[in-house]
Order: structure tokens, then sequence, then C-alpha cells
């Protein structure tokens, strides 16, 4: 492959609400767009870093870092025929999951439009439609967010997701089944909120035939959630615990969980998101893309991996208009029916970068070449 420059530049993008999890709340997105030029192409990705480091270790100004000194010196001094071979050349880099994914997702929709194929036939996709679901943040009150359920499940969206933390989850739940009944397809996610001395609350939980309770023990954690998992009949999904096929492997062989939610820049890009789709797909254990409040580039990524086989599961990749005024990408990424998003089928990412759009959000940028 041609590559000719990099560029990278860093957004803000206002959010249209407050968006609150256990670790903390925001209403701007902030964070890095990468472009890669060649042959005439622009190849597209999106860093999920957050500004502060409460998800994940990494941030917007460590992911720049790691790009600027690394990434894609690394990839401008070594020729690559394929995407699979960059996340090879980024393999002896330890973690900075995003920052690579950011890199390794602009070359794979640039190897895509060199190619004129889809991002997602490339992957290995079959789908042309995709059921998706709606992640709800923590609200003031639990009758805020029963509001918002209710608004989602009107737009059809397939499954509900509801942040929880100590002392905003049992009640919670409950109301949302009293208001609601107990056939919306319902789960929690508690981004690593609770310890096993909180055991009963999450048996508390098992109670209301959730689909799922995601990473409700540490970050860093594959044992305690063995244990959990072993008392509960509700399968635990694990998010921020999983950041490689082998991390996979070893939660599925200690029955850590029964789900596994794959988030593109967690896992450090497409090429090992895939790997780990195959890998819970040979042992029966379902996946769904998880979501970082993506801009239409990041959001369109997640389209693209969600058409493959073992994602089962609805994920959290929602309407861009949920999310933003005005967002960078064109056609906006919308509804094409209650709870569906059609899978493009045109080159790459299958949406095109509204310029003028970036022009308005962003704050700094910098050019790389050879
Ligand atoms: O709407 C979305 O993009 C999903 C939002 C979401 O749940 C989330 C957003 C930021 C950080 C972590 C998570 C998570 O899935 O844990
Ligand atoms: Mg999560």
């Amino acid at each position: 492959m041609n590559i000719e420059r990099v560029e990278l530049q860093h957004l803000q993008m206002p959010l249209k609400f407050r968006f609150e999890t256990s670790f903390g709340s925001t209403t701007l997105k902030d964070f890095l767009l990468v472009s890669v030029y060649g042959d005439g192409e622009v190849g597209y990705g999106e860093s999920v870093a957050m500004p502060d480091p409460f998800y994940n270790e990494e941030t917007t100004e460590t992911v720049w870092y790691m790009l600027e000194k690394f990434l894609i010196p690394r990839l401008l001094a070594n020729p690559v025929e394929t995407p699979e071979e960059v996340a090879r050349l980024f393999a002896p880099i330890r973690r900075n999951n995003m920052a690579k994914s950011a890199l390794e997702g602009a070359v794979w929709d640039l190897s895509c439009k060199q190619k004129g194929i889809s991002l997602a036939k490339a992957l290995g996709g079959s789908r042309s439609v995709i059921d998706v679901g709606i992640s709800i943040g923590i609200e003031p009150t639990v009758e805020e967010v029963l509001e918002k359920v209710g608004q989602y499940l009107d737009e059809g969206y397939k499954k509900i997701k509801v942040k929880i933390k100590p002392g905003f989850d049992v009640q919670l739940i409950r109301g949302i089944r009293e208001r609601f009944g107990d056939q919306v397809p319902l789960m929690a996610d508690a981004n690593s909120a609770y310890t096993l001395d909180q055991i009963d609350i999450m048996k508390e939980l098992d109670q209301y035939g959730l689909i799922m309770i995601e990473q409700p023990l540490a970050h860093d954690d594959i044992i305690d959630h063995a244990q959990l998992q072993a008392v509960l009949s509700t399968p635990i999904c694990l998010d921020e615990s999983i950041h490689t096929a082998e991390d996979a492997r070893k939660a599925i062989e200690l029955k850590s969980c029964g789900i596994i939610n794959i988030k593109i820049g967690r896992v450090g890009g497409l090429t090992e998101a895939k790997r780990i789709h195959d890998l819970c797909q040979a042992q029966n254990i379902p996946v769904w893309c998880g979501g970082m409040v993506e801009s239409g580039v990041g959001r369109a990524h997640n389209v693209a991996i969600t058409s493959l086989q073992n994602f089962t599961i609805p994920g959290d990749t929602a309407a861009a208009s949920r999310y933003w005024d005005e967002d960078i990408v064109e056609p906006g990424i919308e509804l094409i029916a209650p709870g569906q998003l059609a899978v493009p089928d045109g080159p790459g990412i299958g949406y095109k970068v509204n310029q003028q759009a970036v022009g308005k959000y962003v704050l700094r940028s910098a050019n790389f070449r050879p």
C-alpha cells in the first residue's frame, strides 16, 4: 500500500445531552480523527479514548503522543500490503490499544477504498442491516431514566442498556420492569462499580431476567467475575477486562462471562476485534459491539464490524442524531427502520467525511510524511 501522508486532528463536538456513567460524566466529545492518504484516496479512523483515564488508562493526549512518537513513524517507515500487517507492525508496542486502533482503522478504510470494496465485506461481514440497541446513562432520578427508556422503546431500539452504580441499581431495574414489563430486552452496565462484597445486590439484579450484567467487577479482573458468574443465572458480559483474543480465551476458559462486548478501540483495532469475534463464535459465546459515544467515523467502523455473523446481540451503536446536532459524516447514520441501521456497501466505511463540519470542531492538527 502506498501511504503518502497521515493527518491527526483533535476535535471537540458538543453532545446533545449529559452522558453519565459510574466513572464520570460528560457533555463534550473530545477525540482524535486520523486520516491516511494514498493513491488519491483517504482512509479515516477515530480514537475513542476519552480526555480522562477513567474508562481505561488512555486519554486523548496519550493517544496523540503514541501516534506521533511511535505508531505513525513505524507505519511510515515500514511498507505494508494489508491492514492486518499494520496490526502485526504495532504488536511489539505494549497496550495503547485505542491509539493503535485509530491508525489501523484508517488503514483498513484506505485499503478498502483502494480496492473498491466495503469495510464490512473486507472484514467478512454478511449482514446488510443490523439491529441496534441504546445505552442510557445515569440520570438524577429513576423517573428520568424511565422517561428515556419509554422514548427509546418508541423508536424501536432492540436492546435497552442502563448504566448502574451502587445506590442506583435495583430500584432502577425494578422500576423499568414495573413500568415496561418483563419482555423488554434489558441489561445493566456497571463499569466496574462493584466488588464481591456487594454480591447481594448482584443476586437481587439476577431476579429481573436481564439479558446480561456488563462488567460488574474490577476493570482488570476475570477471577472474581468467574466466582460471581457461578452464582448468577444472568450471563455476565465483559467489557473493560478484555483487551485481546488471549484475554477472551482465558475469560471463557475460566467461565468469567457468557457474553463479550467487543469495542474496536479497546482491543487495538479491527484485526483483533475480528479475531475475538471468531474465537467467541467457535466457543459459542455471543458478542455485540460496544460504543464509546463515537463520531460518525468510529460509528461507521462499528456498523461494519457488527455485520459479522456472531454479533447476534444488538449493540450500543445508536443513531447519530441521538448524540449530535451535526455529525462529521454524510449521509447521517440514522435508523432505516425501528431499531435498525443499514450496512453501507460503498467503498470503505461507506460514508463521506464532511470537511466543513470537521472544520467547525477541530482544535489542532498535524501532518506526517515518510
Ligand atoms: O452510546 C454509546 O456509544 C455507548 C456508551 C457506553 O455505554 C459507554 C460510553 C463510554 C464509555 C464506556 C461505555 C461502556 O459501554 O461501558
Ligand atoms: Mg461497558
